[in-house]
């Protein structure tokens, strides 16, 4: 008997254009939450638009996010509960809808996203990436009830945050190569509806970089749809490997060794190149990976990272060390290998 079940997760609600940041209130009211929201915010998010989200709400009470990590998530709940709230409204870039995502979810209430930054596909996905010391989880939680994407707020953000998550994006090819090798060589589950809508994302995203310009509120348009796609891939899956193989594994390290050098899709998109040669060899596509993200004005090198090429070696030669999840990467990329093929491909 077929006796698989599984729980997709997604979004109720997705309302992405111009202005809609002033129709939060009206989602939550569809949604039929009641009571009184906390809205979670971080300091600039706050200033750009918190007013705008509060005057959409009777009562609401507000908490600020300094910085990412598990007692911020110990705070949100305090805040919550302190605030009798009956939901959360996150308003901002991954820091503070990670932190309320999870917050949710441990306190078992809805939660409402509002991404001011295209930045990454966690602003839609149902897991959080919580940095901890110099490690990162990846933990599951619901996700969000609704995503309300303002393009005109998104395209108003610092253009590299948008960069970032088209890169986020075009890592989705490489993240496809590792699950599907990690199907055949370790019989991971996979699927491959998920798969395949993660790499259709991609190529999306890359069919039309010549609408993902600066300055272009169009832009922020095309990023969220796919950030939204590539999110519901991973609800797909119950997992996060539709949009995160041996780049992601790489961008991590980086997080543990040069904290906060660059973005988190810059870093992936980087190790992308790298992981696609690994893959494919040196007539495979890690030219088209690393045009991708050139064309669209993302990092291809160590030195646009903010990295030195040290650096990238031992994130590379390390990567396989800091999750169990099985990639191109796993069983380790020697040093001369890992000097290789980052020279070669010209990131270092
Ligand atoms: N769940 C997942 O799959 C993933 C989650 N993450 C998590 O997301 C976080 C990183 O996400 P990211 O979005 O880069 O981080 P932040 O939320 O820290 O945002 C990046 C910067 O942009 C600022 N900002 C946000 N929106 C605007 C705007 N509209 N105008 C001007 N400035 C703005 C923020 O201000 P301020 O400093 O005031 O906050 C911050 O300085 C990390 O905590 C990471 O763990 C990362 C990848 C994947
Ligand atoms: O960043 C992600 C997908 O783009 C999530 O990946 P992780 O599960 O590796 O944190
Ligand atoms: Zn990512």
């Amino acid at each position: 008997m077929f006796g698989k079940t599984t729980w997709i997760k997604l979004p109720r609600n997705v309302l992405v254009g111009h202005g809609v940041v002033d129709q939060v209130g009206a989602a939550v009211e569809e949604l039929s939450l009641a009571g009184r929201p906390l809205l979670v915010t971080s300091p600039s998010p706050d200033d750009i638009a918190g007013d705008r989200v509060r005057a959409q709400f009777e009562d609401v009470a507000t908490t600020t996010v300094d910085e990412a990590g598990f007692s911020a998530v110990g705070e949100v709940i305090e805040a919550a509960e302190a605030a009798d709230a009956t939901f959360l409204v996150a308003l901002g870039g991954g820091k503070p809808i990670d932190i309320a995502k999870m917050a949710a979810d441990e306190l078992g209430l809805g939660f409402v996203s509002v991404p001011t930054a295209a930045s990454h596909d966690g602003i839609v996905s149902g897991r959080s990436s919580i940095p901890e010391g110099d490690t990162r989880h990846s933990v599951a939680a619901d996700p969000p009830l609704a995503v309300i994407a303002d393009t005109e707020l998104m395209a108003n953000a610092p253009w590299e945050l948008t960069t970032a998550g088209c890169a986020d994006i075009i890592s989705n090819y490489t993240a496809v190569k590792d699950w599907r090798l990690a199907r055949r060589l370790k019989n991971v589950e996979y699927s491959e509806y998920a798969a395949a809508l993660s790499e259709m994302t991609a190529e999306m995203l890359v069919d039309n970089a010549d609408s993902i310009k600066q300055g272009l509120e169009e832009s922020a348009w095309v990023v969220s749809k796919a950030l939204v796609s590539s999110g519901v891939a991973m609800s797909i899956a119950e997992s996060s490997r539709p949009a995160s193989g041996a780049e992601h594994l790489f961008s991590h390290q980086l997080d543990r060794i040069a904290p906060g050098a660059a973005l988190h899709g810059h870093q992936v998109g980087v190790g992308s190149i790298v992981t696609e040669f690994l893959h494919t060899g040196e007539n495979g596509a890690w030219r088209d990976i690393r045009d991708a993200l050139r064309a669209i004005g993302a990092p291809t090198t160590a030195a646009e990272l903010g990295v030195d090429d040290d650096t990238v070696i031992e994130a590379l030669t390390t990567a396989h060390e800091i999750r169990d999840r099985y990639t191109i990467l796993s069983g380790g990329v020697s040093e001369d290998a890992a000097r290789e093929v980052a020279s070669f491909t010209g990131v270092v």
